[in-house]
């Protein structure tokens, strides 16, 4: 019998479990660790943020699903990681034994990396969490009532710039709801060398197709941005040209910000030497394994991608909720094999997709490869995305309850977009 230890219960931990259970023989034991009980869809958290849905509606208790499932439960979180001795350390002073572990615990925020920057202490909003949507929320409510400038956008060393984008047309969407986007400047700030690159070089047209929404939602804009500080109504920002240098600084003021952070490792296995990159993120090989401790898998945001190349500002890679389900595939393809005396050969596609949804409308890619040049490089907008994502949400949700393995959303809107031949 073996001890399969999920380390995560987020979008990739969840589905990780699950799958890993199918695959993984009936006597071996499989676990699920987490710092908190419920399952939370992290990509509907922009539409927390709005009041477009309340936290209850995009989580679930994870326990009883799990447990229909024949997967344990562990709802605290890990504070240490022991890999020479297949040990996990928990908060409250338990110790875990795995024989595999796959590390699932997606970022820590790094807020305290920018003076002023985030929800705890700081004075920006932020969508990463659902308790920091739900207070983002709270606070939104309170700007309506006196409106001024906003500022939306994603910070130095930044990866998740999709949801950026999202938020300031979701935004722009509400607040023409409520008839004051006459009262509300808005500018994007971003540490993309370009709008539309979003860590990825651009995919198809998104530089023009995102310009323009821009422009047509009259939402101002800074690239090539690093953040010096955030004070209470203002940031202080440096506009950097294509060498690097200082091209200009900015004082722009903001009643109302949300800026996405910088993402590192947790602090639990943060500093194992030959398990993670510098910034904390665990290194796989192409099958999602640790080249040094092997019996360690990664998924998720928490696995390290390098950069696609160098730009003025520090940006990083996306991972994406399709490019997760692949990488839960393959790891759960590979324990299979390695429990069966067999060598792992599963490996994950790392393309991305992405559905960005603006309220009323939205932007659509798939880069295949992630690295141009693509076999797949395709962008498209309309009000379809809007309810594709929608429809995301209920899958997701539905997939988490049920314990449903097979990533179906992924060859549906493949299949919509007419690029199910081209799935490599
Ligand atoms: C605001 C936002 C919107 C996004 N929107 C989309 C989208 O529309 N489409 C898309 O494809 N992708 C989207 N993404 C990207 C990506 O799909 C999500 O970030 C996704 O949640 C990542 O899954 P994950 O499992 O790697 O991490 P997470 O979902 O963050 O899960 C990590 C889990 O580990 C737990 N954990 C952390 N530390 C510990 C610890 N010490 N011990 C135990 N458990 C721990 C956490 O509580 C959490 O449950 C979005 C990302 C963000 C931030």
């Amino acid at each position: 019998m073996a001890h399969i230890v999920v380390l995560g219960g987020g979008l990739g931990g969840v589905v990780m479990a699950y799958e890993v259970r199918a695959t993984a023989r009936k006597e071996d034991k499989v676990t699920v660790i987490s710092d908190k009980p419920s399952f939370d869809f992290t990509p509907s958290n922009p539409w927390v943020a709005v009041g477009w849905r309340t936290p209850e509606q995009i989580s679930v208790e994870l326990e009883k699903p799990l447990a229909k499932k024949n997967i344990d439960f562990i709802p605290v979180a890990a504070t240490k990681l022991r890999p020479e001795t297949n040990a996990i350390e928990l908060a409250d002073g338990r110790t875990v034994n795995y024989d595999y572990l796959i590390i699932a615990t997606g970022p820590e925020l790094a807020f305290d990396e920018i003076e002023g920057l985030g929800p705890h202490g700081g004075h920006t909003h932020s969508i990463c969490t659902t308790p920091h949507a739900k207070s983002a929320h709270a606070a939104f409510e309170a700007f309506v009532k006196n409106p001024g400038p906003i500022v939306v956008g994603a910070v130095q060393g930044a990866s998740c710039f999709g949801p950026a984008y999202e938020f300031a047309f979701i935004l722009d969407a509400e607040l023409r709801k409520r008839k004051i986007r006459d009262k509300v400047p808005m500018t994007f700030i971003t540490s993309e060398p370009y709008i539309g690159h979003l860590g990825l070089d651009g995919v198809g047209d998104t530089k023009s197709l995102l310009e323009s929404q821009l422009r047509d939602h009259h939402i101002k804009w800074i690239t090539n941005a690093k953040i010096k500080n955030v004070s209470a109504d203002k940031m202080h920002v440096e506009e950097l040209d294509e060498n690097g240098s200082l091209k200009k600084e900015h004082e722009v003021a903001a009643s109302y910000s949300m800026l996405l952070p910088a993402f590192r490792g947790i602090p639990a296995v943060r500093d194992i030497e030959g398990l993670v990159n510098p910034r904390g993120f665990i290194i796989v090989d192409k099958n999602q394994r640790n080249p040094t401790f092997k019996n360690i898998f990664s998924v998720g945001v928490c696995v390290a991608i390098p950069p696609i190349g160098p730009t003025p500002v520090p940006v990083g890679v996306p991972k994406t909720g399709f490019m997760i389900e692949s990488m839960t595939a393959a790891t759960a393809g590979n324990i299979g094999e390695i429990l069966n005396g067999a060598e792992p050969t599963h490996e994950a596609t790392w393309n991305a997709m992405c559905l960005a949804d603006f309220g009323d409308g939205g932007v659509a890619f798939v880069a295949m490869p992630q690295i141009p040049p693509r076999n797949v490089n395709w962008a498209a907008e309309g009000r379809w995305v809007h309810l594709a994502k929608v429809a995301f949400e209920k899958y997701f949700l539905g997939k988490v309850k049920s314990g449903k393995t097979e990533p179906y959303y992924e060859k549906a809107v493949l299949k919509l977009l007419g690029l199910e031949k081209l799935k490599t």
